[in-house]
């Protein structure tokens, strides 16, 4: 057995930790129509769950069925009639990614596309309520406001309609979808009156169960939003001064839009729930990278269907869902699919083998190599006749309300069984049988372990600790 690292763990895991990215969206609609709207895309990439893919490239810049994970939001922004203008907004230093990103929507699909940076984190809330001159400067009636790390069909026009059949002109519209009783706890829980969606109680992670009915994080405002955050800030910056035990470090500006305004909102006949049963997931951690990519590329069908890859003569042979950019390098006779996609200038070898797997760009997998349920980072290599398999994270087929588990490395003291990733500029060389798992820093010093086990075709295993 032969297996080469090439990676420095100190430098590439430790360097980067305190990066973190949070974006948001906004879209206005002509002032020329009678309802102006804006879109806001609310997009946090700390993406520590998502190492050490996020070393190399923003989380919502990550590609996910061939695409950034944020394009996905911009071109459905995009099809909403009259959209005028996409805001990004974060506190993450914008870099050549970023721009080149940001120019490149903005010629696609010819709207503009500006990214706002936070001077701090400022909260789900404080963020929009910063750049809220920004977000009203084409004077519009509505804005969306959307989470950049879930994948939806994002309904917006539903979204639209629905507010417009609900009487109040200015009433805030969350998306709302069913999650099981158990999983409802890991995000915004609402009760809604079922005869009018108004929503009469919300509570943000709640820690007994309260509702079936969970927030998608995707709403629909009016600009009167601005008026219920301000009044929060106020009341922020009041207690800030009475408080004689404020450190000085407590920002009034930091507010959270689910816990601060909407559970104060539900029962004010402002916030009402327009619920999807289409799909939607959350993308926290890379493994649900892989889930999602499943979501968009079948969505492709009605979509997309030129991302699509088809068999045809002298090309691999396709399975199912496949995403081939058209700088890969494929023998005709490698297998891929389903759920696969493959990135630039990726080259694969004759009778290799992929499956439910992301190939990310200028990676090599050579002959009869095999990869299933896993992400093969950047520049990395796999060698001939070397397998690369991690255990899919999906939700539990068997229950329609179950939603992916935003995994944690270790659950009741045992490895969670997760899909394998292998960083950027990795190479796995001749019969090695790979399964990684994955992850993370232990304690306040942000210590980052990688235990990587390896066994070959003689079936020795070793373990390597990175700490
Ligand atoms: N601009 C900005 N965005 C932020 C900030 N903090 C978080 N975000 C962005 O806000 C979104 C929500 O992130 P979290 O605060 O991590 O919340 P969550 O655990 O994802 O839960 C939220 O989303 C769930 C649906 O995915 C909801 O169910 C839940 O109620 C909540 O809205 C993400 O897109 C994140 O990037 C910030 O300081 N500034």
């Amino acid at each position: 057995m032969s297996n080469k690292k090439c990676y420095n763990w100190k430098s590439d895991i430790l360097l980067p930790l305190s990066l973190s990215l949070s974006l948001s969206l906004s879209l206005s609609l002509s002032p020329s129509l009678s309802l102006s709207l804006s879109l806001f895309l609310s997009v946090c990439v700390t993406g520590t769950r998502f190492r050490p893919l996020s070393f190399e490239v923003p989380k919502p810049l990550f590609p996910v069925a061939g695409v950034p994970m944020l394009q996905h939001h911009i071109e459905a922004c995009a099809k909403v009639p009259n959209m005028k203008e996409i805001l990004l907004i974060g506190f993450y230093q914008p870099n050549e990614e970023l721009n080149r990103f940001l120019s490149s929507a903005q010629q696609e699909f010819k709207i503009p596309v500006r990214y706002l940076q936070e001077y701090a984190a400022l909260g789900t809330g404080g963020g929009v309520y910063h750049f809220r001159d920004q977000i009203l400067s084409g004077s519009p009636q509505h804005f969306f406001l959307l989470n950049a790390d879930v994948c939806s069909e994002f309904p917006l026009e539903d979204m639209l309609r629905f507010q417009k059949e609900h009487g109040d002109a200015q009433s805030f519209i969350l998306l709302a979808t069913t999650a099981n009783r158990k999983q409802s706890l890991n995000y915004g829980c609402i009760v809604e009156n079922e005869q009018t969606n108004e929503v009469l109680h919300y509570v943000e992670k709640p820690s007994t169960f309260v509702s079936d009915i969970i927030n998608c994080g995707i709403y629909l405002f009016t600009p009167e939003i601005f008026q219920h955050i301000g009044a929060v800030f106020q009341k922020n910056q009041q207690d800030l001064m009475l408080d004689e035990q404020s450190n000085g470090w407590q920002r009034a500006e930091v507010i959270r839009l689910e816990q601060d305004i909407f559970t104060a909102l539900a029962a004010q006949k402002k916030l009402y729930v327009y619920k999807t049963n289409r799909f939607w997931s959350q993308i926290k951690s890379a493994g649900s990278a892989i889930y999602a990519s499943r979501l968009y590329l079948n969505q492709y069908h009605k979509t997309h269907t030129e991302r699509l890859a088809t068999n045809k003569e002298g090309g691999p042979k396709v399975i199912g869902n496949v995403y081939i950019h058209p700088t890969a390098n494929i023998d005709p006779s490698a297998v891929l699919g389903p759920n696969v996609s493959i990135g630039t200038g990726v080259t694969i070898g004759a009778g290799v083998r992929v499956r439910e797997s992301i190939i990310l760009h200028g990676a090599t997998l050579q002959d009869h190599s095999c990869v299933l349920n896993s992400i093969i980072g950047w520049d990395s290599t796999i060698g001939k006749w070397a397998r690369v398999e991690g255990t899919p994270s999906d939700p539990n087929p068997n229950d329609p309300y179950a939603k992916i588990d935003s995994e944690t490395l270790f659950r009741d003291g045992k490895l969670t069984p997760s899909i394998t990733i292998l960083g950027t500029s990795l190479s796995v060389y001749l019969s090695v049988y790979l399964s990684i798992y994955l992850s993370i820093y232990l304690s306040v010093y942000l210590s980052v372990c990688l235990s990587v086990v390896l066994c070959d075709v003689m079936s020795c295993i070793f373990i390597c600790s990175f700490v």
